[in-house]
């Protein structure tokens, strides 16, 4: 056997080629041009790096995009000013604050100050919440990016034992809730969980969300499962060790061209469904309840 590759390099790249055209029926139907801000906080490269590339995919598919560079010495204050002043900008309809921030900043309260209409990245209590209990909400960008790559490949999920090791807010919490409303049986390990081998042993998905180079074992992964790698390291390595995998498993996603285009993806696809719900709004406010 050989493993599908679930190829979210190419994926992401043909859902650009709609979202492109889509941006423009939107603007061609009188919608202003849809406008993410990205607000980085500090100078660290890798962070940058990714709002770069952030910034760019909005370029590919005609978005806009309002790029924010704050100090590392930025308070938690300065920064809720800052976000205060995008949720009241009418141009901007998906705001994304990169994490992490500065220690001395408080990111929950900063993450829930970010309005839930713009909330494109899925980042607020709010959002997890209703996202959670199944209600219309935009997920968190990299495992709603996930839950697109599996059904693309028709990757079976209801019923499934999903394995996920990691529990942080932005990813493997909301990557349990979205498995578990999508009626996979769910297990959550974390660094206190004991036996992670037998547990990820049993798994038909295992999701890697640790932010740990290669610290899934390949040997604990059994036949025929499908692997999901969301972290990304030095050397192009990602949390889940892939020796020998590709000729045992069902499918597996690479690092890179797996998860990461497809969080990107994610992002700037909720960043135009925000700009058409809030374009519904100024047209029909009263309709909104
Ligand atoms: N509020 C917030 N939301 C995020 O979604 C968020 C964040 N903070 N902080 C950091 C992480 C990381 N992240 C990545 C996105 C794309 C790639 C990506 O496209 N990577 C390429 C490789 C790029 C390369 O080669 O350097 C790939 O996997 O193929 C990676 C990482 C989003 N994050």
């Amino acid at each position: 056997m050989s493993a599908l590759i679930l190829d979210g390099k190419a994926l992401a790249k043909s859902r650009e080629q709609q979202l492109h055209a889509a941006v423009k029926k939107f603007q061609d139907g009188g919608g202003l041009q849809p406008v993410l801000a990205t607000i980085l906080v500090g100078d660290d490269p890798s962070s940058a790096t990714y709002v770069q590339m952030k910034v760019n995919a909005c370029a590919r598919v005609g978005m806009g995009s309002r790029f924010i560079s704050l100090p590392a010495s930025t308070t938690t204050d300065q920064l809720l000013e800052k976000i205060d002043q995008l949720n009241n900008d009418t141009e901007v309809c998906g705001i994304l604050l990169q994490h992490p921030v500065p220690e001395q900043i408080d990111e929950r309260a900063c993450f829930d100050a970010i309005a839930i209409e713009k909330d494109v990245d899925g980042v607020t209590t709010q959002g997890f919440g209703l996202m959670a209990m199944g209600e219309p909400a935009f997920g968190s960008a990299t495992p709603a990016g996930i839950m697109t790559l599996l059904k693309h490949y028709d990757v079976e999920i209801s019923g499934k034992h999903a394995v996920v090791l990691g529990r942080s807010p932005i990813l493997g919490k909301p990557m349990a809730a979205m498995l578990l409303n999508a009626n996979a049986t769910v297990t959550i390990c974390h660094s206190r969980t004991q036996n992670l081998a037998a547990l990820v042993a049993q798994a038909d998905i295992v999701v890697g969300a640790v932010g740990q180079p290669e610290l899934i074992k390949a040997d604990w992964i059994k036949d025929g499962a499908v692997v999901v790698d969301a972290g990304y390291h030095a050397g192009g390595v990602g949390d889940i060790e892939k020796t020998g995998l590709q000729e045992r498993v069902a499918a597996l996603t690479p690092v890179p061209g797996g998860v990461g285009p497809m969080t990107i993806n994610a992002l700037i696809s909720h960043t135009l469904e925000s700009a058409q719900r809030l374009e519904l709004s100024t047209v029909h406010p009263n309709t909104v309840e």
